[in-house]
């Protein structure tokens, strides 16, 4: 064996782990906060844009690097090769380094707080780490109770878009209200299609996922009408007033739509053809949220 095929999968297994495309779900919902504050104000603090999103991303990799700490005590990863408990052997290691990324997260977000005089961005991102905490840490682990979705929609859309909007404007707005709606449905899709590919390992460790419950005929279904749900929200705003026409730029993400819906249809009962859904569903979010803050930016 040559050194390339040693460390190749390796390698294939650490972006596995890591999942770089998924930290775009950090950056979009402060991207449209702050997008919605300067259409309204024209006022831009890059300072507390730059470390709100490095923040979020630091928060981000604290859930994801604890979701394999917290799912290594249920034995729900053991066929996860990609989990970094799995890889590294080393649970504690893992363990702190997730707390580590949390409080310098956190560290971010004092800051803004402090050059605010104003705790109101720090308790809302608190808010959203509990909702984490409790999608997947002991006694709750609601997203082994098919609850994960509703914390999901809550956490990305309105109170991280509010927290953004806030964090520039120190205020609050309909508009960036309505608009989370749409930033929290494109974040849940995710979530729900990393599910389908996973029912087998889910049933054997008692979680109930969403498609566990519905099965994944009908959770293919499910998933069509959320997806196909931003588009007319989208249009809605603008035709009462609350978002500008150039919002509907976000349109540009239907063909990545069309073929998520498409692709799960399809393969929705093939755990090996359908395990990449929730990569094309970040392509619809990352599409659908960049363009809709553009739209607010022209
Ligand atoms: C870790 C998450 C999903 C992974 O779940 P699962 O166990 O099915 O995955 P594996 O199969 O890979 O093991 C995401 C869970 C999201 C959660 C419901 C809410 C998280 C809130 C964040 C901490 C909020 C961050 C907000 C930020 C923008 C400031
Ligand atoms: O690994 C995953 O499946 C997910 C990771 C993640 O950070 C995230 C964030 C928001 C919605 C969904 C997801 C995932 O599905």
């Amino acid at each position: 064996m040559t050194t390339k095929q040693i460390l190749y999968p390796n390698t294939k297994l650490w972006m596995a782990a890591i999942k770089p495309p998924m930290y775009s779900v950090a950056i979009m919902p402060i991207w449209v906060g702050t997008a919605v504050a300067f259409a309204e104000t024209k006022n831009f603090n890059g300072a507390v844009f730059s470390t709100f999103i490095a923040a979020a991303i630091l928060i981000l990799a604290w859930e994801n690097i604890s979701n394999d700490v917290f799912d290594s005590e249920t034995g729900i990863d053991q066929n996860k090769h990609h989990s970094l408990v799995n890889l590294t052997d080393n649970k504690p290691l893992i363990f702190w380094i997730g707390n580590l990324c949390l409080g310098l997260g956190l560290l971010g977000i004092l800051a803004i707080a402090f050059w605010q005089q104003d705790l109101t961005v720090i308790g809302i991102i608190l808010l959203c780490c509990g909702l984490g905490y409790m999608y997947q840490g002991p006694p709750f682990r609601l997203g082994y109770q098919g609850l994960g979705e509703i914390l999901c929609f809550f956490a990305f859309g309105p109170l991280a878009v509010e927290a953004a909007y806030y964090s520039q404007t120190q205020t609050w707005s309909m508009t960036s209200l309505a608009v989370s709606v749409i930033v929290g449905i494109a974040t849940t899709l995710i979530l729900f299609c990393s599910h389908f590919h996973q029912v087998k390992d889910d049933i054997a460790a008692g979680k109930r996922s969403p498609i566990v419950r519905l099965g994944t005929a009908k959770g293919a279904q499910l998933l069509v009408w959320f997806t196909a749900s931003i588009y007319p929200l989208t249009l809605l705003f603008v035709l009462l007033g609350i978002s500008p026409a150039w919002t509907l730029l976000s349109w540009v993400s239907l063909p990545f739509a069309v073929k998520l819906c498409r692709h799960v249809q399809e393969n929705h009962n093939q755990p090996d053809k359908v395990s990449n859904c929730k990569f094309i569903a970040v392509a619809v979010h990352f599409w659908a949220c960049l363009l809709l803050g553009l739209g607010f930016m022209l």
